[in-house]
C-alpha cells in the first residue's frame, strides 16, 4: 500500500461556496474573471455579491434545499457565478455539455430529476426541447442578457430584494456537484460529489500547486467537467488568482489571450499540448508570460510533452491524475518538482490518499514493486457514489472504500506514478469521455445494424477515437451511412469516427464484448 509523503491536510466540511468565496468581499476591486474575448471583468467582489443574489432569487423562484439545477452553458464569466448562486441556494448542480443534443440533455435531466436549468440564449431552444421530453422542468433561466428569448436572466435577479437563503449544508452529504460520468462500464451516470469531496480535494491540491492574488490562469477547458471546475474555477477563485474565460478552444483567440492578459499558468489536456508543440502559429505570439502547463483528463505522451516545454522555453509539461469520481485529484507533478519528476509521470499521491496497485486477475492481491496493476485509491475525495445506482457504486467502491479506477499503473522506487494501460472500456477523445455503450445502443437503432461494438483506436495525431465495427442486416449499408447516422444524433465529441464491418461480433457466454479481441483484431 501506497501513502502521501506530503502531511495530511484536514477534511474541509463547509458549503463550496463558502470555501470558494469565504475572502471574496475582502478581495475587494481585485479581478476575479476577465472575459477573454470581449474584456469584460467581474471583480471579487461583484462575484460575491451576484452570487448572493441569484440565490435569493432562485430561492424566491422556488428552489429549494435538494432540487437539482441543470447548468448548460460554455465557460463564460457568469457560470461561476450560477453554480455558486445555486449551491448556496441548497440545489445540486449537474452540468451539461452545452453541444448535447436535446434527446442527450432530456437523459440527463429525466436521470437526474432536475427542475431548474440554467442556460445561454444560443442554446436556449436546444434547453426548451430537452425540457420537453424530459417533464418535471419548472423554469428555464439564461444567464446573458434574456433578449427576446422569453426566460429570465439570471442579470435580473441580481435586483431582487429577497432576501438570501440560510440554508443548512451537511457538507459530508449532500451534494454539490453532479456531473455525469460512464465511469469503467456502462452509460453516464450521475455522480454525486458532495461538498466535503470538492472542498476537500481542493485542499488536498492547494499544497501543491499554490497559486494566488497577481496570478492568471487561462480557463478554455471546460467548465462542465470536474477539471475544470475544480482547476480553472475553484482553486484560482479560492486562492485570490485571475480566471480569464474563453468559451471554446480556437488556437488563434487562445494565443492571443495568453499574450493579452499576460497568463501564467495553463491547465489543458493534450490536443493542446499538441498544438502549443506543433503549431506554426504559435511563432506569431508572444508567449513569454507562461511560467507553467498542466495536462491531465487523458494520457500524455512524455515526447510530446518534452516538445511543448523545449519550444516554449518551460519547465516540462506536468501531468495530473484523476478522474470525475475522484472530485477529480489524486495525484499531480507539485510545481515545485516539475523540473526534476521522471518524464511521462502523472504525479504522486497528494495529502491524506492511498493507493494500491492490484492484479488485474484478483483484484486482493497487491502486485510486486514495479509491477503494473489496476489503480485502486482512497481518500476524501472520492464520491458519494452514482446517483440511484447503487449496483454500480459497489462494483466500482469496494466495501473497504477504495475505488477501482480501471487504469493500470506502475510506480517508481521514489513514488511517482505511471499510467500504462486501461483495463475500462472507456473511449477518451480529447479528454471528454465517450461511453462505448452508449454508440452500441444507439447504432442498434439503425434498421440496417444486426449488431454493433465500439472501441477505441489511435489516430495519426495521437487522439483516441471511437471505431464502431458493425454487423450489417442491410448489405447496402455504408461506412459513411454509419458515421452520419450516428453524428447526426451525438454531441461532436461522441461522434464515430471509424468503421469495419465484420460478421460477429465477439462476446463472452455471458454476453458482454471482448473488446481485447476486437483491439488486437
Ligand atoms: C479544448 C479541447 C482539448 C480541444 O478542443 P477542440 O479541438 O475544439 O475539440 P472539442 O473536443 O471541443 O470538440 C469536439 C468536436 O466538436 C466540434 N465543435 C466544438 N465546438 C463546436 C461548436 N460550437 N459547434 C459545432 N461543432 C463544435 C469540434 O470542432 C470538434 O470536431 P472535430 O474536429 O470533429 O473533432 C477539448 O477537447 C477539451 O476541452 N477537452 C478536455 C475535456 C475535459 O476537460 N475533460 C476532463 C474530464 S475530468 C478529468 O479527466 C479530470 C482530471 C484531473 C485529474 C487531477 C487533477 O488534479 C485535475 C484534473
Amino acid at each position: 500500500m501506497f501513502r502521501s509523503e506530503y502531511a495530511d491536510v484536514g477534511v474541509v466540511d463547509e458549503p463550496i461556496h463558502d470555501v470558494v468565496l469565504g475572502g471574496a468581499a475582502a478581495r475587494g476591486d481585485a479581478p476575479a474573471l476577465v472575459d477573454g474575448v470581449a474584456g469584460t471583468t467581474l471583480t471579487y467582489v461583484q462575484v460575491d455579491q451576484f452570487h448572493r443574489k441569484v440565490a435569493a432569487g432562485l430561492a424566491q423562484a422556488g428552489v429549494r434545499k435538494g432540487d437539482v439545477v441543470a447548468l448548460h452553458s460554455p465557460n463564460t464569466i457568469a457560470y461561476p457565478v450560477a453554480f455558486y448562486g445555486a449551491t448556496r441556494a441548497g440545489a445540486s448542480v449537474t452540468t451539461v455539455h452545452p453541444l448535447a443534443t436535446p434527446e442527450e440533455f432530456a437523459r440527463q435531466l429525466k436521470d437526474s430529476a432536475a427542475s431548474w436549468i440554467v442556460t445561454v440564449t444560443p442554446l436556449a431552444a436546444a434547453a426548451r426541447r430537452a425540457a420537453e421530453l424530459a417533464g418535471g422542468v419548472r423554469e428555464i433561466f439564461v444567464c446573458d442578457p434574456a433578449g427576446d428569448s422569453g426566460h429570465r436572466s439570471l442579470l435580473d435577479l441580481l435586483g431582487t430584494d429577497a432576501p438570501e437563503p440560510r440554508i443548512a449544508v451537511d457538507p459530508a452529504d449532500d451534494v454539490a456537484a453532479l456531473p455525469y460520468s460512464s465511469g469503467t462500464t456502462g452509460r453516464p451516470k450521475g455522480v454525486m460529489l458532495t461538498h466535503r469531496n470538492i472542498a476537500t480535494n481542493l485542499a488536498q491540491l492547494t499544497p501543491m500547486m499554490p497559486m494566488g492574488p497577481g496570478d492568471r490562469i487561462l480557463a478554455v477547458l471546460p467548465f462542465f467537467h470536474i477539471y475544470g471546475l475544480t482547476a480553472l474555477m475553484n482553486a484560482p477563485l479560492r486562492q485570490g488568482a485571475t480566471v480569464v474565460v474563453l468559451p471554446r478552444f480556437d488556437l488563434d483567440t487562445f494565443l492571443a489571450a495568453i499574450e493579452e492578459h499576460r497568463i501564467n499558468g495553463l491547465y489543458v489536456a493534450p490536443p493542446i499540448v499538441l498544438a502549443l508543440a506543433k503549431h506554426p502559429a504559435v511563432e506569431g505570439y508572444d508567449l513569454s508570460s507562461l511560467r507553467y502547463i498542466v495536462s491531465a483528463a487523458a494520457p500524455l505522451d512524455a515526447d510530446l510533452a518534452r516538445a511543448c516545454s523545449q519550444r516554449l522555453g518551460l519547465p516540462p509539461v506536468g501531468q495530473a491524475y484523476g478522474m470525475t469520481e475522484l472530485s477529480p485529484g489524486t495525484h499531480v507533478v507539485p510545481l515545485a518538482a516539475m523540473d526534476t519528476a521522471p518524464p511521462g509521470t502523472v504525479g504522486k499521491l497528494i495529502p491524506n490518499t492511498e493507493m494500491r496497485l492490484v492484479s488485474l486477475d484478483d483484484p486482493a492481491v497487491d502486485v510486486a514493486t514495479g509491477e503494473p496493476g489496476e489503480v485502486v485509491v482512497r481518500g476524501p475525495q472520492v464520491m458519494k457514489g452514482y446517483l440511484g445506482r447503487p449496483q454500480a457504486t459497489a462494483e466500482m467502491i469496494d466495501g473497504d472504500g477504495w475505488l477501482h479506477t480501471g487504469d493500470v499503473g506502475t510506480v517508481d522506487a521514489d513514488g511517482w506514478l505511471f499510467v500504462v494501460d486501461r483495463v475500462k472500456e472507456l473511449i477518451k477523445y480529447k479528454g471528454f469521455q465517450v461511453a462505448p455503450a452508449d454508440l452500441e445502443a444507439l447504432l442498434l437503432t439503425h434498421d440496417g445494424i444486426a449488431d454493433a461494438a465500439v472501441i477505441g483506436v489511435t489516430d495519426d495525431d495521437g487522439n483516441e477515437i471511437p471505431k464502431a465495427f458493425v454487423v450489417r442486416s442491410d448489405p447496402a449499408l455504408t461506412e459513411d451511412d454509419v458515421l452520419s447516422y450516428v453524428a447526426g444524433r451525438v454531441a461532436p465529441y461522441k461522434k464515430v469516427r471509424r468503421v469495419a464491418f465484420i460478421d460477429d461480433v465477439p462476446r463472452a457466454a455471458s454476453g458482454k464484448i471482448l473488446r481485447r479481441q476486437l483491439r488486437e483484431g
